[in-house]
């Protein structure tokens, strides 16, 4: 009996996601959009209301997979982001979570010694998070074959400010604060962050999340010093871990608003794809941020309330100025809850057919 000993020929990843963040230029860039699955569309509301509030739609795995979905089959995008919420972690730490309509979140706050002593282990949040590893299995068998699908998590940074302040705010005051009042403490909130981050991704990947997706929201607060050090380094360590566990799976980063500090970011983290939002033009952006790889983004979200002729031509200008390189389609942020849905028809056709 002969065994052919060849191994199985290197093929690059058929999805066309995955062979962007493998650093592939395309003709037609793939698309995705933040929050896809979101208010904007009639058929989320309606679960939503079926689920009866937001927490119960992240930890009811069928309600969650099918608001997955529903962006997919109404648009065909390339890729799919799991629904959850990068505020599940604070949840899974032992931290009180609501959301207050017309308002968003709230939390109970952790900013003393005593506080970060009692949030629970980082190997506890399994407990909690489950439902959501759950909704990641549906998904992976649901899905159509072509499309992607992306897990996320909050970059430690951006979900300390939410758990030290007890909701978001304009300018991360409390945060910052307590950066310079207390180092040891809102280090060790950082730090329990990033261990539970690691084990909430890696958890997210073993269930069938193909690409990961870390979102920075609040990174373009950080200046100078403390950009290495809460920004970069939490993200570093997030990354690398996860290169250990599972090599082959793509990492986004998105640091919001870091403008200047894009460059680089990349290199400096490990990440293989960087998401920009729609403070930085395009064209700045493919000189000196797209020469390390693949990067993500970034039309202004704005064009899904307004559409029109500006809306093509800002889409089209995107399109051409990462043309040279590997690049996913997106928005710089995600899609808001007033935004017309033909509008988002007419950016993927704009970006598909060049219409
Ligand atoms: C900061 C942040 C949060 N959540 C998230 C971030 C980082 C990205 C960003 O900057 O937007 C990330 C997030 N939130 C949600 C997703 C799901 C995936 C997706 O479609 O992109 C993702 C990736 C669902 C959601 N998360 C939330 C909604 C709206 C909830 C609803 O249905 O009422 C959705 C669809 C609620 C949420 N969740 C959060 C806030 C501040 C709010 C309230 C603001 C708002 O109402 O839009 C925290």
């Amino acid at each position: 009996m002969t065994q052919d000993p060849r191994p199985e020929p290197q093929q690059s990843p058929a999805k066309t996601i995955l062979r962007a963040l493998a650093g592939e230029r395309q003709p037609v860039p793939p698309i995705w959009m933040m929050r896809q699955a979101g208010r904007y569309l009639p058929e989320y509301r309606a679960t939503r209301a079926q689920a009866g509030d937001f927490l119960s739609l992240c930890y009811t795995p069928d309600l969650a997979a099918e608001v997955t979905l529903q962006p997919i089959r109404r648009y065909g995008f390339d890729a799919a982001i799991l629904f959850a919420d990068i505020l599940l972690i604070p949840q899974a730490l032992g931290m009180d979570l609501w959301f207050v309509t017309g308002e968003g979140p709230r939390l109970s706050t952790v900013t003393t010694p005593g506080e970060l002593a009692a949030l629970k282990p980082a190997e506890a949040i399994h407990e909690t998070l489950s439902p959501v590893y759950e909704t990641v299995r549906i998904l992976s068998r649901e899905l159509p074959r072509e499309t992607t699908l992306i897990g996320f998590a909050g970059a430690p940074w951006t979900v300390a400010t939410y758990m030290i302040a007890g909701r978001g705010t304009r300018d991360q005051g409390p945060a910052h604060a307590l950066k310079q009042a207390d180092r040891a403490t809102f280090q060790g909130i950082i730090d329990r962050v990033t261990e539970a981050t690691v084990l909430y991704l890696s958890a997210q990947i073993e269930a069938g999340a193909e690409v990961v997706k870390l979102f920075d929201s609040w990174a373009g607060s950080l200046h100078g010093q403390d950009f290495d050090d809460f920004a970069v380094a939490p993200a570093r360590r997030i990354i690398a871990a996860l290169k250990q566990r599972h090599p082959h799976v793509p990492v986004i980063a998105f640091p919001r608003e870091a403008g200047d500090r894009y460059v680089g970011f990349a290199k400096a983290t490990g990440a293989d794809c960087v998401a920009l939002d729609n403070s930085v033009s395009a064209e700045w952006a493919a000189r000196h941020v797209q020469t390390d790889g693949c990067v993500q983004g970034n039309l202004a979200p704005g064009h899904m309330v307004t559409g029109g002729p500006a809306l093509v031509d800002a889409t089209r200008a995107i399109v051409r100025a990462f043309s040279g390189g590997p690049h996913i389609f997106n928005l710089g942020h995600g899609i808001t809850p007033d935004a017309d849905p033909e509008n988002v028809a007419l950016m993927i056709r704009t970006v598909r057919e060049g219409a």
